[in-house]
């Protein structure tokens, strides 16, 4: 593991241990990018349930692997302000860093465009059908691609047609996101071609292009997206939004429904590539149903296919660990947290944690397949919970489905199933997103 070999000395923090092998500067960031699996069941194992892990420039984040630290995203007095610390370049003014009344008013100027009544309502399915079998089938027609790469153009290019954007230059704009990306764990050093200056520039890049796009929308009013939409619910609340928070969190949107959803159904397609009993599955149900599904209401006739999409994220969560600040003192499991302590919700460890789940590290879709019980919000706990619960789970459970049956259609209508050509341990991350590597090829033979 990619720990500093000569930080050994065992050191607490307000009577909580620090995980051993920090190094200056980047803290145990190494290990939580490429490694954090390992690096939280050991720190477990050796330390307890509570230690506290060094993010480099984002200091110290007390991290808790009970389940009981599942609740704190509920909690009244634990703030989401932190984010925007972490990340005040890519997160700041967004509604994911904001608490009480300035997050409500953000989000409910939002929030009615991605429940299923607002999906259905502006056609989302029907708009993404198209572009799906699109790129599907250039898959087939080219035999092999490089997976995370592909799913990332077409997550980009879904997520601009809801938001009403033309759709150019999308590999660019892909880039530029990734670019944008490494501002979360970027040594704070600006020089010419580090990160730092590189994010910036990514992100002065992103925000010019979203500022013409709000200015368009004005001018256009009559146009239809979800960035029409917004402008409209913002200009018209009591107290007005400045075009900075608009620009703001259409950029938060774009990035929350892009590379998220991109590591998501890049994994998918590895599992159905290196488990030939899922794709049969996949196949038979695609048959079955005969056609892309559009709305939410026909995503029922599709449980092998949502069983995917649920397993998929349980092993791979996108989003893998999620940052707090306590207000108030706080009881989190056997111990008492100061108030001002940083915190760290560490989803990828209950996403696969022996005390939720039987079997944990095994993919099966015969738990999603055989419940009878309604989904709780720890079943999908890669979308958090509480107030900040992700706005774009109904968007992404309908995308996912529409590209599993998608490709399972294309593929077997030429003879085809999906194969594994790279190694897939190598090269995958964990943060600031969790994602398989850039270079895993599947071909289509
Ligand atoms: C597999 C895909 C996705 C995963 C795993 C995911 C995960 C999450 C998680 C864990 C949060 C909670 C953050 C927190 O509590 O601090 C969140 C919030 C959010 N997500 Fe997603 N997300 C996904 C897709 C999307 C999509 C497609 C969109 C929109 C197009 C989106 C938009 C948002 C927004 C706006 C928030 C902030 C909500 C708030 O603070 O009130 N996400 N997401």
């Amino acid at each position: 593991m990619l720990l500093n070999p000569l930080n050994r000395r065992h050191r607490l923090r307000h009577d909580i241990p620090v995980v051993p092998g920090a190094f200056p500067l980047v803290g145990h960031l190494p290990a939580i990018v490429c490694d954090l699996p390992r690096l939280l069941r050991r720190a477990e194992s050796t330390l307890g349930s509570h230690f506290w892990l060094d993010f480099g420039p984002a200091g110290h984040l007390m991290t808790c692997v009970d389940p009981d630290a599942f609740a704190l995203l509920r909690h009244k007095d634990v703030s989401s302000a932190l984010i925007e610390e972490i990340a005040p370049e890519l997160l700041g003014g967004t509604l994911v860093a904001q608490d009480g009344g300035a997050h409500r008013q953000a989000r409910d100027a939002i929030k009615a465009a991605f429940v299923p009544k607002g999906l259905t309502q502006a056609g989302i399915g029907d708009l993404f059908a198209p572009v799906i079998w699109a790129r599907v089938q250039a898959w087939r027609d080219r035999g092999d691609v490089t997976i995370l790469r592909e799913t990332g153009d077409l997550m980009l290019k879904l997520i601009f047609s809801l938001m009403g954007i033309p759709a150019q230059d999308l590999p660019g704009w892909h880039r530029k996101y990734r670019q944008l990306l490494q501002l979360i764990v970027a040594p704070l050093v600006d020089l010419p071609g580090l990160p730092l200056r590189r994010g910036r520039a990514a992100r002065d890049w992103i925000d010019a292009q979203l500022r013409q796009f709000v200015r368009d929308a004005r001018a256009h009013a009559a146009r239809t997206g979800l960035i029409n939409d917004m402008v409209s619910a913002f200009d018209r609340s009591d107290d007005a939004l400045s075009d900075d928070v608009l620009v703001a969190n259409i950029r938060l949107l774009l990035l929350g429904g892009h590379e998220t959803t991109a590591s998501t159904m890049a994994w998918m397609v590895i599992e159905l590539a290196r488990q030939p009993v899922l794709w049969d599955a996949l196949v038979e149900e695609a048959q079955r149903v005969g056609a892309v599904p559009t709305r939410h209401a026909d995503l029922a006739q599709c449980p092998v296919a949502e069983a995917l999409f649920r397993e998929t994220l349980r092993l791979h969560p996108a989003v893998t660990l999620l940052p707090r600040r306590a207000l108030q003192e706080l009881q989190l499991g056997q111990r008492r947290i100061p108030a001002g302590t940083h915190l760290c919700i560490p989803l990828l460890h209950f996403s696969t944690s022996a005390l939720l789940h039987e079997a944990p590290d095994q993919f099966r879709l015969a738990r999603w397949l055989q419940r009878t019980e309604p989904i709780r919000p720890v079943d999908m706990l890669q979308f958090g919970t509480g107030p900040h619960v992700c706005i774009g789970y109904h968007l992404v459970w309908l995308e996912m489905v529409q590209f599993c049956i998608a490709l399972a259609l294309t593929m077997h209508k030429a003879g085809v199933r999906p194969r594994l050509l790279s190694d897939v341990e190598k090269g995958r991350r964990y943060y600031p997103t969790g994602h398989p590597s850039m270079k895993v090829r599947i071909g289509f033979s």
